[in-house]
């Protein structure tokens, strides 16, 4: 089954999302693409369509966010706000791997005021090639850090390697 991916972006943003969302429609490895805004002549604050986005992807409508503002940090500050959502800006190759592969972050930001076009398109598309492995030894830290957004604090008391 293929991904179910929400795209949003402020007006800072939309160019790339409106390009963004084109590729991810015509990807063979996404089914859904899911446009929470903003639209043409909208111009709606990136805290709202952020947020809006990565709702989906916490109530189990989406799979994963692409979301885009003038840096990329708006509107991962903003999703983060989301119980369950781990979003970041990654720029790089490296970062966007990790993003999946150490974080298991559902959302990936960009800045349109930052990064180019044609290095935004190509991340994108690496992105969707990376899944989360739960058997691998970033598991139990993607864990606690779940464990301190819904206020279990198992795995504060099990640390390990801070003290
Ligand atoms: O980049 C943004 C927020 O991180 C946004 O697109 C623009 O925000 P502003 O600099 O506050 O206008």
């Amino acid at each position: 089954m293929g991904l179910r991916v929400v795209v949003a972006a402020d007006i800072a943003g939309y160019d790339y999302k409106e390009q963004l969302k084109k590729d991810l429609e015509a990807d063979d490895r996404v089914d859904e693409v899911i446009d929470v805004g903003i639209g043409s002549g909208e111009d709606v604050d990136y805290p709202h369509v952020a947020v809006a986005g990565a709702r989906l992807i916490a109530e189990g409508k989406a799979d994963r966010g692409l979301f885009v503002c003038g840096t990329g940090m708006g509107v991962a500050i903003a999703a983060n706000k989301v119980p369950g959502i781990r979003a970041s800006t990654a720029h790089d190759s490296f970062s966007v791997e990790r993003l999946v592969l150490s974080n298991n972050a559902q959302v990936l930001t960009f800045g349109q005021r930052v990064i180019g076009l044609e290095l935004a398109r190509r991340l994108a598309k690496e992105w969707l090639g990376y899944t989360f492995d739960p058997n691998s030894s970033s598991a139990p830290k993607v864990a606690a850090l779940e464990s301190y957004d819904t206020g279990d604090n198992s795995a504060e008391a099990a640390r390990t390697s801070c003290d």
